[in-house]
């Protein structure tokens, strides 16, 4: 095993992504949606690019790459389609202490972005260490095809009651034992056909029902 599995907040964080082609604009639109502050470096930007920018959402370097540019990231992206300035950008990302991800070069690379599916809160990844993106993007077709946004309504529903049931519940392995049992597909079930009262009444019931003695 290679890659520590880690979901990283970065809502306010420097971001850089250095490139404004379609592979830059995948890793951008992902950083906008877990509202990181995004610089990107590039002479020319995908349309999708150029309306974040005169939306003032995004800040856009209208050049190439200079050294010096990438001093005070967090994380930075080199994702041009030149290999010699994203090797030079990574190396000095990194000298930096930034996380770096090199599109063209998983050996430079510190992370990758694993193939990944949202519902809500709920976020599913599928990674193949850089091995195959083309059998990541596959697998999560049909993880995606298995578990549908009804997963996110539930997650959101069990994340509610949770503070509720450890006020009833004292113990810690009460508490497991009671979300063991009580994650089902009963409750799931309501959620699909939009009874979402009815699937937390459920939930709350079966707490009525487990003490220290069950
Ligand atoms: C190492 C990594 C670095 C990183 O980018 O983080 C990387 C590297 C490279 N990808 C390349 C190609 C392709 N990438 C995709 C797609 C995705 N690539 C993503 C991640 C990653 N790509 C990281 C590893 C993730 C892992 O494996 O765990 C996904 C999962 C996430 C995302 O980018 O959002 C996203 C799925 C989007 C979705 O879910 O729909 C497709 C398929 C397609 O587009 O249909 C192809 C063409 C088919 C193929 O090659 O498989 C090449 C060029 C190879 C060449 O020159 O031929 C390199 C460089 C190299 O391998 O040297
Ligand atoms: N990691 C991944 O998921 C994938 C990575 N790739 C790799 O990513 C690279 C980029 O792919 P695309 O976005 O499709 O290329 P592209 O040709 O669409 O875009 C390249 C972008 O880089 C910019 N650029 C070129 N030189 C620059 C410099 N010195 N400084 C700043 N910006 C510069 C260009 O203006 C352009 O916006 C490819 O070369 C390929 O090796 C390709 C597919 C998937």
């Amino acid at each position: 095993m290679e890659l520590y599995p880690i979901n990283l907040k970065l809502a306010g964080r420097r971001c850089a992504v250095v490139g404004g082609g379609a592979v830059a604009a995948r890793k951008v639109m992902l950083l906008m949606a877990v509202a990181a502050e995004v610089s990107v470096f590039s002479p020319v930007l995908t349309p999708g690019l150029a309306s974040l920018v005169e939306a003032r959402r995004l800040t856009w370097v209208p050049r190439a790459y200079n050294p010096g540019d990438l001093y005070s990231f967090f994380l930075v992206f080199c994702a041009t389609d030149q290999p010699d300035a994203n090797r030079q950008a990574a190396a000095e990302a990194r000298a930096a202490g930034a996380l770096v991800n090199c599109a063209d070069a998983p050996e430079l690379s510190d992370f990758y972005v694993p193939a990944h599916i949202v519902h809500g809160d709920l976020l599913i990844t599928v990674s193949t260490g850089g091995g195959s993106p083309a059998l990541a993007r596959r697998l999560k077709e049909d993880i995606a095809a298995r578990y549908g946004p009804e997963y996110g309504h539930y997650l959101a529903l069990i994340a509610k009651l949770r503070p509720e049931i450890k006020g009833r519940l004292s113990t810690a392995k009460e508490r497991e034992k009671f979300w063991r049992e009580t994650i089902d597909h009963e409750a799931l079930n309501l959620i699909k056909s939009g009874k979402f009262s009815e699937a937390e009444e459920r939930i709350r019931h079966a707490a009525c029902c487990t003490g220290p003695e069950s």
